[in-house]
């Protein structure tokens, strides 16, 4: 090139300009057709969020943004596209998420960046309250963490899962990373108490130890109730608090940042499930997530689970929690890598039935490829 100069500022803009026409002509015409999309979905009650299309919609965006030139990050291109498609739930019929709230906390951020700002959203108080409202039908679908990669299994929802999970489906899974902040109205130094939800002190346990061995940690229901109590304490005069949060919570009820990324691993990832009353289609690579107790006597774990590794059905993940009948008797929650509508996951859950008291199939749905 003979001249390197940059083109003049107005003349860019005005290509941008254009540009911009062109995309609002084209989101628009997407918007009609996803309008019959809707059309279909209303005569045949099919339900209006499809993660199994989203995958597809997402996957093939960001490979074309790569292939015609890789300037933006594939991060952008699928926060866009998450936006787009937000707006289309909207167009189709409005959508209410539940989740763990008050806002700010980290199912809140979850959320929001698989479901977008077109969508409605509803705080809840508890874990439970999510399942519980999802049952009900007051909300559309809802979102709960399952797993942390530092801390392990969050038991409140695996405990609501084994009581509910009869009655809904898991329809998504979703990965966040998590970064903590130890928000608080006082000097570091001041800090007596920390409040936070007790899966938020596990990830920061060695942060807290150092820097804080005689700090006393006071649970919360949720690391954004935590930096509100923060709050009000500051306003009743009280001082020596601090709590356990996601930035955006201090920001949002205005509790200064103290430290940040406290977390003991930076790579600290949070599972989330989304709930459904209906199942998830298949995507051609899905999960599905089982819970089971075993019989009594002659039934041992392994028993169940070489019922599907003699199948092929590889399993990803398992926990334990206490089955709530006799002391000593477990649920067990088993993740396999395929969709219950494949065969050999079929033969595999005909042959584990005979050695459970009770088996579910908590649902099937997409496997996330993406980290939030
Ligand atoms: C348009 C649809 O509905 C929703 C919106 C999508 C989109 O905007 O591309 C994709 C999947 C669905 O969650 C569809 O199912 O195709």
């Amino acid at each position: 090139m003979t001249d390197e100069r940059p083109r003049p500022l107005a003349e860019l803009r005005a290509e941008i300009d254009t540009i911009d026409r062109e995309l609002v002509a084209l989101l628009e015409r997407r918007a009609k057709v996803v309008t019959e999309v809707g059309e279909h979905k209303r005569g045949s009650g099919g339900p209006i969020y499809a993660p199994h299309r989203e995958a597809e919609v997402l996957q093939r965006a960001i490979d074309e943004a790569a292939r015609v030139g890789g300037t933006m990050p594939p991060r952008t291109v699928e926060a866009v596209f998450r936006e787009i498609m937000s707006g289309s739930f909207a167009l189709e019929r409005a959508l209410r998420i539940g989740y763990l709230g008050p806002r700010g906390s980290f199912s809140h951020q979850a959320a929001v960046a698989q479901f977008g700002s077109s969508v409605a959203y509803e705080e809840l108080r508890a874990i439970e309250a999510v399942f519980v409202e999802v049952r009900r039908g007051r909300v559309d679908y809802g979102l709960v963490p399952i797993e942390n990669s530092t801390g392990g299994s969050i038991r409140e929802t695996l405990d609501a899962f084994a009581e509910h999970g009869p009655h809904l489906s898991i329809y998504a899974e979703v990965v966040m990373r998590i970064r903590h902040t130890l928000h608080g109205c006082c000097e570091p130094s001041q800090v007596r108490r920390i409040h936070s939800k007790p899966e938020a002190f596990a990830q920061c346990r060695r942060f807290l130890a150092e820097q804080y061995p005689q700090a006393e940690l006071v649970p919360a229901a949720s690391t954004s109730a935590a930096v509100i109590h923060v709050r009000e304490r500051a306003e009743a005069g009280e001082l020596g608090d601090a709590a356990v949060a996601s930035t955006l919570a201090g920001t949002l009820y205005g509790v200064p940042a103290l430290f940040e990324g406290i977390e003991d691993r930076p790579n600290n990832l949070t599972r989330f499930m989304v709930l459904a009353r209906e199942a998830a289609q298949p995507s051609g690579e899905d999960k599905t997530s089982l819970s089971f107790t075993i019989q009594d006597g002659s039934g041992t774990l392994v028993d169940v689970l070489s019922c599907f590794a003699s199948e092929g059905v590889n399993l990803s993940h398992i926990d334990k929690r206490p089955s709530g009948l006799e002391n000593w008797t477990y649920s067990f929650f088993v993740d396999a890598l395929a969709h219950r509508e494949d065969a050999n996951l079929q033969r595999a859950l005909e042959r584990a039935r005979p050695h459970c008291r009770a088996l579910t199939v908590l649902g099937s749905y997409p496997r996330s490829r993406r980290i939030l």
